[in-house]
């Protein structure tokens, strides 16, 4: 299971296989060591309506910057990041065979990126789909209304699992816990251990799940027997 700890998830921009990248852009920069994304994602991940996805963050009126840096490092977290596998779903999209779902995401982060956004406004809850891409950019569908962000999101906690249609989920756990992943960090990056924990634990419990159907297997056959 080695691979689950160290991959890259099959999507519209990720390399093939992690492995050192010496010049990925600012924000991105922390995942330099051991990266799923090239230094041309990292940049464009910078950058507004870029080549990425075409994505319109300034949909409703243009986005504070404040608000706007945490889908920088979401961006970079979600091109970069190698330590994602216990979370990586097969899906059937145009755009990617594979997506994250579920990543237990650190109570601060959530909180810092909603309260950095919440004077900000949006018509949408789940970004992933449902826009008007006729100009090549999303923009609101013609049934939606600019609302604003705490209309539409009223906890830090629907933000953070709506918005990529529960790429994350929210938890009550603090970065220093060893136990939710990070969007923002510095130095060597604390997500892998995270990933072990979770990775260990889910094999816990399938090894659980195969012992008890084993062991009712042999009382019913005993009983059969007799
Ligand atoms: N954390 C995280 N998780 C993600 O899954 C994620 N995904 C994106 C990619 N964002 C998007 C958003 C919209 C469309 C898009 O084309 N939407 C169409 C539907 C496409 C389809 O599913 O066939 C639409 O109807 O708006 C593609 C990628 C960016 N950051 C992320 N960040």
């Amino acid at each position: 299971q080695q691979d689950k700890l160290n991959m890259c998830m099959s999507a519209t921009h990720h390399k093939e296989k992690p492995g050192p990248e010496g010049d990925l852009y600012y924000q991105c920069a922390p995942w330099r060591e051991n990266a799923c994304c090239t230094a041309n994602t990292s940049t464009a991940a910078h950058n507004d309506s870029s080549y990425l996805y075409n994505f319109n963050w300034n949909h409703c009126g243009v986005m504070s910057e404040k608000c706007k840096k945490h889908f920088i490092q979401d961006t970079c977290f979600y091109e970069c990041s190698p330590h994602l596998g216990p979370w990586v779903q097969k899906v059937d999209q145009s755009w990617r065979r594979e997506r994250i779902l579920d990543v237990p995401l650190c109570k601060e982060d959530c909180h810092t990126w909603f309260e950095d956004c919440k004077d900000d406004f949006t018509c949408k809850t789940d970004w992933h789909k449902g826009w008007d891409w006729t100009s090549g950019v999303n923009k609101c569908p013609a049934d939606s209304k600019c609302r604003k962000w705490t209309e539409v999101y009223p906890t830090a906690k629907s933000m953070c699992e709506q918005i990529w249609s529960k790429s994350y989920l929210y938890t009550t756990h603090s970065k220093t816990s060893g136990r939710c992943m990070q969007l923002w960090f510095t130095g060597e990056n604390p997500n892998k251990k995270v990933a072990e924990y979770y990775l260990n634990n889910a094999q816990q419990h399938q090894s659980f799940a195969l012992t008890t159907l084993l062991l009712m297997a042999c009382a019913f056959l005993s009983v059969m027997v007799y």
